[in-house]
């Protein structure tokens, strides 16, 4: 194994991953990690226009999971496991449970169809044993969608997730607890509702309890 550490931020949209994310690598990075910050789709020039077809191009059901999946093949190879390799952190705004949320909760698509492309795109090279890449730790910022909705309103212009309504939300946060349920070792369910001081310290919590931040992180500015 790597010394590298991976770690997703999940959840519906406007439960508030973005509001923190960047403060959390802010944190390793004055403890002296290196830290990739990227996001899905996307974090490659390629990935990032796959990204823009999948937010803003009407397709069928199969054709979003493949780009999405062709995206993240090459977020992988390029990004994520050269990092990992290094001993670097990386943090991904959202990885594979989304698609499981989004794709499998979220529009009833075919859950073992993902499981197939899960195994394949996200096959470790040049290791025994089939192993699957995973993010070593999720935090999944759980938050009702009426309250999500909320925070959205007039945020930003809503692309084609981010425009469904209450209730496609409702099954993509039943896909991601059941992604959670799943794997319990990997997930850190984050009460998104509480402030954001609140949540800011659940997330510094869970990773001083993994031993990769010292108990000794001040709350950045913006969120106190
Ligand atoms: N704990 C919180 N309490 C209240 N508002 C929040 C909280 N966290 C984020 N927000 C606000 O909610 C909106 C969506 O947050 P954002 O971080 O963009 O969500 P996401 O990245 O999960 O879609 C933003 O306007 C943000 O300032
Ligand atoms: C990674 C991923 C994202 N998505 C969706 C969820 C989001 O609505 C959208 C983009 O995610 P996100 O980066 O959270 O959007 P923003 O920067 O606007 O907050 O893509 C999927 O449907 N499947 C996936 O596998």
């Amino acid at each position: 194994m790597t010394n590298g550490i991976f770690i997703s931020f999940e959840g519906i949209d406007g439960a508030g991953k973005s509001t923190h994310i960047e403060s959390l690598a802010t944190a390793l990075r004055a403890q002296g990690r290196t830290v990739t910050l990227t996001r899905e789709p996307g974090g490659t020039p390629l990935a990032e226009k796959l990204r823009a077809l999948v937010l803003n191009d009407a397709m069928d059901a199969l054709t979003e999971a493949l780009l999405i999946f062709a995206a993240r093949r090459d977020h992988l190879q390029q990004v994520i496991e050269p990092a990992l390799a290094r001993g670097e952190v990386v943090i991904s705004d959202r990885f594979t449970d989304a698609t499981f949320a989004y794709q499998g909760g979220g529009r009833g698509f075919d859950l073992r169809v993902l499981s197939t492309l899960e195994q394949w795109v996200q096959a470790v090279p040049a290791r025994e044993g089939d192993l699957v890449r995973q993010p070593d730790l999720t935090l999944l910022f759980e938050l009702a969608p009426e309250l999500a909705a909320e925070r959205l309103a007039g945020a930003r212009v809503p692309d084609r997730f981010e425009s469904q309504p209450v209730e496609f939300f409702r099954q993509v946060a039943q896909g991601y607890a059941d992604r959670a349920s799943a794997s319990p070792g990997r997930f850190a369910r984050i009460d998104a509702a509480a402030s954001k001081h609140a949540v800011w310290q659940q997330i510094t919590n869970t990773l001083v309890r993994r031993g990769w931040l010292s108990i000794m992180v001040p709350t950045p500015e913006g969120l106190r």
